[in-house]
């Protein structure tokens, strides 16, 4: 890595891309405010200035001055339901035009899908992460399965269900549900196909279950993804990807909890799930591991980073790759730099180095135009 990227007579303008128009706006606050002090740590401090930027719920985008109290408070700005003028969607906060790199902390549409993405490109910058395609086949759970199938990479069955199908005329909907129930049996888990932390996915135990979680899904998303489970209570184990081209993968880590699945909840209520990092596993099954995790983040072309979710079977040896995440969670107590701070890159090094991979990348990228 090269250690001048950045220095005290001419720090990087850093700009913190938060919030969006997502269910998942309020973990990218999160995100955000964490992925800020590790910008301005004291190892940090001459390298990057930080502006910070707020997408809010409706859209529209706040600048620093703004921004800034978001991060500091913790709390979304309320938006009220009318709609948006179209005219001040196309208003970018000046200082927007005075950035270095970009460092999007978006979780979920509208961010992590490669639309923000699409934008930067267009603006000619860097920006942290990867670029259209692998953000929009990373967001979609059935492109991407689609994309691991065509790698090779072990998956649970599953069916792609579209909103049309399921809120279609009532002899339709049952027929559906008949496939369902031959094709992937229950326990099944059913997904909109383009979120993430869990939101609006829904364990089915039977057809009334079934019936309400593809109702449910189909409220957040036209696509729709019903899965097999992975054998009994599987192990879920994850596994952290950094690089562009030639990625590295970090030590494996575990997540346990007691309730039925990994829901938002659970996810996000202080002590109601533990990471163990590194996992107890044997070194076969961790090189496994870290050798799909790098195959997966390559399949869909990704860059600077990802977390790839795995199942693993304990008693069968069996892994299943579940989903990549383009822009994980990145809180201090999330995986992702959790991961590196073991595998030996504490978090102020792991944002600089996401830094400077996409300024890399954006030289590359550049070069071939
Ligand atoms: N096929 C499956 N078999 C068993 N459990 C599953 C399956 N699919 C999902 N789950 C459970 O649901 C959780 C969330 O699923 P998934 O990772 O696909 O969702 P997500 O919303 O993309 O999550 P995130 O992006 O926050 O990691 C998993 O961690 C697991 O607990
Ligand atoms: C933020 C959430 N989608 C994650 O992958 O951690
Ligand atoms: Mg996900
Ligand atoms: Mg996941």
């Amino acid at each position: 890595m090269n250690g001048t990227i950045g220095n005290m007579s001419n720090p990087l303008r850093i700009g913190l891309l938060f919030g969006g128009r997502s269910g998942e706006h309020e973990v990218s606050i999160r995100s955000a405010a964490a992925a800020a002090r590790a910008l301005q740590a004291d190892s940090n401090r001459d390298r990057h200035q930080v502006l910070p930027f707020y997408l809010q719920k409706d859209g529209l985008w706040q600048g620093p001055a703004v921004a800034q109290g978001v991060l500091e408070s913790g709390q979304p700005l309320p938006s009220d339901d009318r709609p948006v003028d179209r005219a001040a969607l196309w208003q970018f906060p000046p200082e927007a035009s005075t950035v270095d790199v970009w460092f999007p902390t978006l979780h979920g549409p509208n961010g992590e899908d490669g639309s923000v993405q699409g934008l930067l490109q267009l603006m000619q910058v860097p920006w942290v992460g990867s670029g259209v395609l692998g953000s929009a086949a990373g967001m979609d759970k059935i492109a991407m399965k689609m994309l691991f199938a065509q790698a090779g990479l072990p998956q649970v069955a599953y069916r792609l269900v579209t909103r049309s199908e399921v809120w279609s005329n009532p002899c339709v909907f049952p027929k559906l549900c008949d496939q369902l129930e031959a094709d992937l049996g229950y326990p099944c888990f059913v997904k909109p196909a383009n979120l993430g932390s869990s939101v609006g996915i829904a364990k089915a135990r039977s057809r009334a279950e079934l019936e309400a979680a593809l109702d449910s899904a189909a409220s957040f998303d036209r696509r729709i993804i019903v899965e097999a489970a992975a054998g009994g209570k599987p192990r879920e184990v994850e596994c952290a990807v950094l690089g562009n081209d030639q990625p590295i993968a970090s030590v494996i880590g575990e997540i346990t909890f007691e309730s039925e699945f990994y829901d938002y909840d659970t996810k996000y209520s202080d002590g109601a799930a533990d990471l163990v990092i590194p996992a107890a596993l044997p070194a076969p099954v961790v090189d496994r591991l870290q050798t799909m995790a790098k195959e997966a983040f390559l399949a869909l072309d990704c860059a600077g980073l990802a977390r790839v979710d795995f199942f693993y079977v304990e008693a069968t040896g069996e892994i299943f790759l579940n989903e990549i995440n383009t822009l994980p969670g990145f809180t201090a107590t999330s995986m992702y730099p959790q991961l590196w701070e073991a595998t030996g890159i504490p978090f102020p090094e792991l944002v600089h180095r996401l830094v400077t991979l996409a300024i890399e990348r954006h030289t590359v990228a550049q070069g071939a135009q």
